[in-house]
């Protein structure tokens, strides 16, 4: 088992009309649930970290950590760094043995983008990692970038912005929003905006970030179990399949993982009071971590069964 880059399995996803599920983790109970999610789906998946993330775990402890992991539970995987503020970041990354990196230079203007893009790209690619980029800016807050409201990503630019870079993927903006309060009222995605994209750069892969469905029962664990969270509200189910079934590849994920695991600690402290084994908490939030990869890799990304 190694890490892998996204290459082969975005070619599949793109091919097949599924998507490959990156989820985000910090800690070594959230990677195994994933892969162990993954391994129970036989499916490609990618783990990505965030900067602040990798200042929790840091860097070598994480590659080391995915590593070591994916060999024992047997599934091949790709180790992405999640939304890189500058070429600091992606170099410390590829250093230490990440197999894909973002370059999030989308708060800058179309020129800035390009060009740090571009510069991350030629890093990368003469080291065989390949590259994420962003054009357009979700609503909600980014690590380490914020902003409140949308700016939906140009077709002509997306364009434009693919060939002088030479990226392998490209983050697009079309109504979703990072973390568990997205909409105030329907849920609204530029479809029209993806298939314009689509049909304009075919075969390219597509990301879509702030992804997170925030399922309404597992808030309510939460919330009964001495959490307060009011108001969540994430993406529907069918518009993420609808993604996933065009030039989507890459769906990423956090907000789901963390309120499942939240749910399922608070659920077993609450009913367990006299246990004091973290293995047995954090376990359960691992199960639950587990359970949600495996409904995301069946019910929304469509990719059982892409490893073969
Ligand atoms: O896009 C994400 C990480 O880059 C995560 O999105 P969610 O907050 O919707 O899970
Ligand atoms: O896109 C953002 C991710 O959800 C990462 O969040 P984080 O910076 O809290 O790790
Ligand atoms: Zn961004
Ligand atoms: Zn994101």
């Amino acid at each position: 088992m190694a890490l892998i880059t996204t290459k082969e399995m975005f070619k599949k996803a793109y091919e097949g009309g599924y998507a490959i599920g990156a989820f985000n983790i910090s800690d070594l109970e959230q990677l195994q649930g994933v892969l162990r999610g993954a391994k129970a789906k036989n499916s490609y998946v990618m783990i990505q970290a965030s900067m602040s993330a990798i200042k929790y775990a840091g860097p070598d402890t994480l590659v080391a950590m995915v590593k070591t992991a994916s060999d024992e539970i047997g599934v091949d995987v790709a180790l992405h760094l999640d939304h890189g503020p500058d070429m600091e970041a992606v170099k410390t990354c590829i250093d230490a043995g990440f197999s894909s990196v973002m370059i999030d230079g989308s708060h800058y203007d179309f020129e800035e983008n390009v060009r740090v893009t571009k510069e991350v790209v030629d890093y990368a690619h003469a080291r065989g990692v390949v590259v994420e980029a962003e054009l357009g800016v979700l609503a909600g807050i980014e690590d380490e970038v914020s902003s409140d409201k949308h700016i939906y990503t140009q077709p002509d630019e997306a364009v434009e912005f693919v060939e002088r870079t030479g990226v392998d993927s490209l983050a697009i903006a079309i109504g979703t929003a990072h973390g568990a309060f997205k909409f105030k009222g329907e849920a609204k995605l530029r479809f029209d905006i993806l298939e314009e994209i689509q049909n304009r750069l075919p075969g390219f892969p597509i990301v879509l970030h702030g992804a997170s469905a925030v399922d309404q029962n597992t808030i309510a664990i939460c919330n009964e179990f001495g959490g307060d969270i009011a108001g969540a509200k994430g993406i529907p189910v069918e518009m993420l399949r609808k993604a996933s079934s065009m030039a989507v590849c890459k769906i990423n994920m956090d907000t789901d993982l963390r309120l499942a695991m939240t749910a399922a600690i608070r659920k077993y402290l609450a009913e367990n009071p006299k246990q004091f084994d973290p293995r047995k908490y954090i376990g359960a939030g691992r199960d639950a971590i587990q359970a949600v990869v495996e409904n995301k890799i069946e019910e929304v990304l469509g990719s059982t069964n892409s490893i073969n």
